[in-house]
């Protein structure tokens, strides 16, 4: 069964690869090959599957809106340091006089005077009307969503077509980058030294170059990949590497920042100046800082519908970087407490890192595998809990317990002064550990821990301790945009990721307390991870109820359910409950990521084993 998929998608992929190629060879007028006209690929299963899902017109809009960057950018405002009509200000003076110091150096358009660029976006962007959420008017303006004046957002403008300068049939120098560095460039990055793979001979500082991507092609073991050797030497031949699957793949022109022997011998820095670009969009690098948050919208929308209040407890489980744990935070006036957790310790660091420089206080992180969130008492454990309010039983303990690392530096005197999640004290590690722990704090962190501060530890949190649990999943993340390439989910794969976000969603069901609320998200359009999950869950808890959103800015959920040809089904909503969910469309009107957002109220858990 296996070898005959193997060989069914091999066949698949070998002669979409063909006709690919026929096609490309039987059009190749400089117009036709310098431009951006990507086709997104997928695993034909997959795509088999999302054409069931959405209908083949549809996600055929989906697909091509995925590979376009949102037609604005999209920022919150801290409004604990600023306001947005604060922000919007600044933003206008920011950019304006970038554009004027762009236009002095006389190389770029990319930032043209204000009222160009209001034209031009609402001419361009990307093909469609613009959605109706900013003020067509303004090239800054606030988001007009009721609920999201937090939220400013800023137009870019495209597809542009960008002059290549094949002068007399003469191709242009070029540059081929990867294809992470492009879906970069396309979001409004600069083209920096390690996503350089290929370069024309004789570059020299101060070129202009064409920046063509090379995308992941189907190999002959039914695999994926795209294979330049890094340095490789572009001849502006048909023998170039990929010089076929590269036509409609050309992101913009740039000037080089190096030679060509300066940009494969450096290790960082910029390589390429993008000047002109397929999309304009505004960079935000550094800008602010504290000040304001580039997030995408639904991201914003699934702290808003959370619904966080000041003084409560809230368990943030996959929270890094830290974009909605700090929402959230801002949301509660930085009063309360809000638990983030992630499994990795780098980048709880970063969790760390934002809320110092977003100057809020309520945020205590921690390392901490999701599928271990609910605190398991072993039998060897002699935990105590020594704040007087809390228990080690399972019984709702108000505000009260992590069991983490950190707790155990408190043996001392300290205790009262700690913030109440630190009064577990953990007994399970010996003498000597505990010992060393209070050393350690005393003498300060040490050699491990000088880059801004400490990554605690936590084993878990007791059952029914949290007032409102977000679990914003890891995903298959295809709603994420600008892509270039989805290949790499199977299937399988994306059964997989549905699999384990139910894992992580028993935990969330076991921390929230009764009356309280679960906000699902992803960023991903698959279903299974989606509608799939809802369908587990109210299914598997009968005390969880889907909750209404506001503010409400996403389509309704999918209803039904799907099979497929080898015999897997899923079952999605039930009719009456698909406009209780957020969908974002890539391909709608709000132009946003695709994304998903469910919200449950928790009832009384009473009589149901968990
Ligand atoms: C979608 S991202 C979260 C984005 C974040 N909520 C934000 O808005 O900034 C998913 C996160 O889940 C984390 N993750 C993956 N598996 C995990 C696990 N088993 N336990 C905890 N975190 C996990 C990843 O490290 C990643 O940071």
């Amino acid at each position: 069964m296996r070898k005959k998929a193997r060989h069914f998608l091999k066949t698949l992929q070998s002669r979409t690869s063909l006709l690919l190629h026929r096609q490309i060879h039987m059009d190749s007028s400089p117009t036709e090959r310098y431009c951006y006209k990507p086709i997104l690929k997928w695993n034909p299963q997959v795509e088999e599957y999302f054409i069931q899902a959405y209908g083949e017109q549809h996600f055929s809009r989906i697909s091509d809106a995925l590979t376009r960057p949102s037609c604005y950018s999209c920022i919150r405002v801290n409004t604990l340091k600023s306001t947005s009509s604060l922000v919007i200000e600044k933003l206008i003076a920011i950019l304006q006089e970038r554009g004027l110091q762009k236009g002095m150096a006389g190389g770029s358009n990319n930032l043209q005077s204000e009222e160009e660029l209001v034209k031009e976006s609402v001419d361009v962007c990307n093909g469609s009307e613009p959605p109706r959420i900013f003020l067509e008017t303004d090239y800054v303006s606030k988001c007009q969503i009721p609920g999201l004046d937090n939220v400013v957002l800023v137009k870019g403008s495209g597809p542009h077509a960008v002059n290549y300068e094949c002068k007399g049939g003469k191709s242009p120098k070029e540059v081929i980058v990867s294809r992470k560095c492009a879906e970069a460039v396309l979001r409004g990055a600069q083209v920096y030294v390690p996503g350089v793979l290929a370069c024309s001979a004789h570059v020299e500082k101060g070129d202009s170059v064409a920046v063509s991507v090379a995308v992941e092609q189907p190999l002959t073991d039914g695999g994926w990949g795209a294979n330049i050797t890094r340095g490789t030497v572009l001849q502006g031949s048909e023998s170039d590497p990929y010089h076929f699957e590269r036509k409609g793949l050309y992101i913009g022109q740039g000037i080089t920042m190096l030679s060509r022997p300066g940009i494969f011998r450096a290790s960082e820095g910029i390589a390429v100046d993008m000047v002109n670009r397929v999309f304009r969009l505004s960079s935000f690098y550094e800008l602010l800082e504290g000040e304001i948050f580039l997030q995408n919208l639904p991201s914003i929308v699934a702290a808003r519908v959370l619904d966080p209040q000041p003084g409560e407890r809230i368990l943030d489980m996959c929270a890094a970087p830290g974009g909605k744990t700090t929402a959230i935070a801002i949301l509660m006036k930085d009063e309360g407490e809000v638990i983030a957790t992630d499994r990795s310790h780098n980048k709880v660091h970063d969790i760390n890192k934002l809320a110092a420089e977003m100057g809020l206080t309520c945020i205590k992180s921690f390392k901490l595998d999701a599928l271990k969130a609910v605190y398991r008492r072993k039998e060897s454990d002699t935990s105590q809990i020594l704040d007087n309010v809390g228990s080690a039983n399972g019984t709702p303990a108000p505000q009260t317990e992590a069991f983490s690392n950190a707790a155990s530096d408190n043996l001392n005197s300290e205790l009262t002064s700690q913030c109440h999640y630190d009064s577990v004290v953990q007994l399970n590690g010996s003498r000597t550990e505990l010992k060393k722990n209070i050393r350690k704090k005393k003498n300060g962190p040490g050699r491990n821990h000088t880059s801004g501060g400490r990554v605690e530890k936590s084993q878990g949190f007791l059952l029914n301790s949290f007032d409102r649990v977000l679990l914003d999943a890891p995903c298959s993340a295809l709603g994420l945009r600008p892509r270039l390439f989805a290949g790499e989910e199977t299937v399988e794969s994306l059964r997989n990721h549905a699999k384990y976000q139910r894992r992580m969603f028993d935990q969330a069901v076991q921390l929230v307390r009764p009356g309280g609320v679960i906000v699902y998200s992803t960023c991903t359009i698959n279903p299974g991870e989606n509608e799939g999950l809802v369908r587990y869950a109210l299914d598997t808890y009968k005390f969880l109820s889907l909750a209404p959103q506001h503010p409400k800015v996403g389509g309704p959920g999918l209803v039904g359910s799907c099979q497929l040809s080898d015999g897997y089904s899923e079952q999605w909503l039930k009719l009456g409950e698909e406009d209780l969910v957020q969908r974002f469309d890539p391909s709608s009107a709000v132009d946003t990521i695709g994304f998903f957002i469910a919200k449950f109220t928790v009832g009384p858990k009473d009589d149901v084993p968990l």
